[in-house]
């Protein structure tokens, strides 16, 4: 297997890279692509790991060779957010830095599984699409806006709540990736009991967790760590899905499996080709349902966004 890492030199990049570097298969090669020159330095640095994963650099010059066999491309590439901005400020630079790097990803990759973690997400899956579709290569089994870390969040704070070992704690977190359309299905949690106070606190907690750390880090970006854990998660479910093992199952944002919108963040089990299915997940409180039904609004312009950012309408 060879996964590409498309911003491999940033703080999600490098944390993500040495997930990637210890946690890949054996005989797989991880290629590691940034505009930053100190990503050949990166690659080096990770290949005295002493682990059976060939490890490589490419510079801003080498995106096709960095591209091209891969399997999986995960994308980490472009600004993070300051105190006081929104996911959405960032859509001037990075809505321009996805569609290029999907468009390499067309003309030398265009089979492999995609992983988009640029925000916002919402309008960057969206764009990738659209760029694949204008080159005539879009699947849509194959693309996935990375949705893990609201997961692994939720699971973290909720397993603190139950004092339970969070890696015992699932939750389904459904809908996108920012404020609102990020919505944690806690009423399904087993042994979970939540006022209704609680559980709009939870839930809030839960989407504003991006926000939490980019104010920790008072101007120095935002959640590196957390979402390198979570990227190496969703990318190492992907192998393990394109690998044939059976069950594999994450959340993530999708195209094609919801009556809500066109792409949407839900449970989606993995396999050879990508989505080998969307499924379902399950009956909604009736806070859940008022939370959902008060965010497709925002997600659907989130969306319409980024299509129109590349179909120039
Ligand atoms: N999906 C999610 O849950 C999350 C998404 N993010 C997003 O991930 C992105 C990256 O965040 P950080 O790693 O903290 O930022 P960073 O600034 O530390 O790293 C970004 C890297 O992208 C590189 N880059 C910029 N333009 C590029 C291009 N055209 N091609 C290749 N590389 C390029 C930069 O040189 C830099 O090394 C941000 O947009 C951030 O908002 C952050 C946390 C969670
Ligand atoms: O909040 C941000 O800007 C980064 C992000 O997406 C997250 O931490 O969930």
């Amino acid at each position: 297997m060879k996964v590409a890492v498309l911003g491999a030199a940033g703080g999600i990049g490098q944390a993500l890279s040495l997930l990637l570097k210890t946690q890949l298969p054996a005989g797989s090669e991880l290629a590691l692509y940034d505009v930053a020159p100190v990503v050949p330095g990166v690659a080096v640095d990770l290949s005295h790991i002493p682990t059976a994963v060939k490890v490589e650099g490419f510079g801003q010059e080498k995106l096709a060779d960095a591209l091209t066999g891969a399997d999986v491309v995960l994308i980490p590439a472009g600004v993070p957010r300051k105190p006081g901005m929104d996911r959405s400020d960032l859509f001037n630079v990075n809505a321009g830095i996805v569609r290029a790097l999907v468009e390499a990803i067309a003309d030398n990759c265009p089979k492999a599984l995609v992983g988009i973690i640029t925000n916002p997400v919402n309008t960057t899956v969206a764009i990738a699409a659209e760029v694949l579709k204008a080159k005539g290569v879009y699947d849509a089994k194959r693309l996935f806006g990375v949705t893990t870390l609201d997961v692994i969040r939720a699971e973290t704070f909720i397993g603190e709540k139950l004092g339970k070992n969070p890696a015992d704690v699932h939750i389904n977190v459904i809908g996108g990736h920012s404020g609102v359309t990020i919505l944690p299905l806690l009423s399904q949690v087993e042994g979970l009991e939540l006022s209704a106070d609680e559980t709009a606190a939870m839930t809030k907690r839960i989407q504003n967790a991006g926000t939490e750390v980019v104010e920790a880090k008072a101007g120095g970006g935002s959640a590196t760590l957390s979402m390198g854990q979570a990227a190496a998660r969703f990318g190492l479910s992907l192998i393990r899905g394109l690998q044939g093992e059976a069950n594999v199952v994450e959340c993530a944002y999708v195209e094609g499996g919801s009556e809500h919108a066109r792409f949407f963040a839900q449970p989606v089990r993995l396999g050879k080709n990508g989505v080998e299915e969307v499924l379902g997940y399950g009956e909604l409180s009736a806070f859940e349902q008022g939370a959902l039904d008060s965010a497709l609004a925002t997600l659907k312009g989130d969306i319409t966004l980024g299509e129109e950012f590349v179909t120039g309408k």
